[in-house]
């Protein structure tokens, strides 16, 4: 996955501390023909919304490539790889399925699916501040209204080369 690169909401009065947050955000994860797991909505999303981030932990390119190399080939697809405007690259590294600062629950960004021709929504590069620091923060923006139980897709921007890991039958990577 590659891209280049503030409005964030408040959060929903909590109805049940249990949920996860992005569930009752408005997204839940289902099974998907032919593609694994990926993110549904469970409410409209106007244009322009906010849906969540690409949730993991931010590394070098080169740290990346690293854990990437040495991570079973079914896990390497939960690797972001961007360019900071400074130039920097970077990579958001989400191949473990629970994060250190969440890990009692998991995330959506990482299970989001490709579509280059039916893309939804789209990532944009944020240096946001918290209490630890500045950092960098991929948030997902819708690109159109979304119904509610729609797929929400993105395109990773690579091509079939990128993807060998996988093998030859590579025709979602459209
Ligand atoms: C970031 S993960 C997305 C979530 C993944 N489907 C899962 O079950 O965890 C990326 C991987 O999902 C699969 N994938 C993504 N988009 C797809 C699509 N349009 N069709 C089929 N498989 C897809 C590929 O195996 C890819 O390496």
């Amino acid at each position: 996955i590659r891209e280049e690169g503030p409005p964030s909401r408040a959060h929903p009065k909590s109805r049940n501390r249990k949920m996860d947050f992005e569930e009752e955000w408005g997204l839940a994860l289902d099974d998907i023909d032919g593609k694994g797991k990926g993110v549904r909505t469970t409410r409209i999303f106007r244009a322009g919304e906010v849906l969540c981030d690409y949730h993991g932990e931010v590394v070098t390119e080169e740290e990346g490539q690293n854990i990437h190399d040495s991570t079973e080939a079914q896990e390497t697809g939960y690797m972001f790889f961007y360019k900071r405007p400074t130039g920097e690259k970077m990579c958001i590294d989400a191949h473990l399925h629970k994060c250190c600062c969440h890990p009692d629950r998991q995330t959506f960004g990482r299970r989001i699916n490709h579509s280059r021709k039916h893309a939804n929504i789209r990532p944009r590069l944020f240096r946001l501040n918290f209490e630890s620091g500045d950092r960098d923060v991929m948030l997902f923006f819708a690109t159109r209204d979304i119904t509610e139980g729609e797929e929400i897709l993105f395109n990773y921007g690579v091509n079939k080369k990128q993807f060998s890991g996988e093998g030859l039958d590579l025709e979602w990577l459209d």
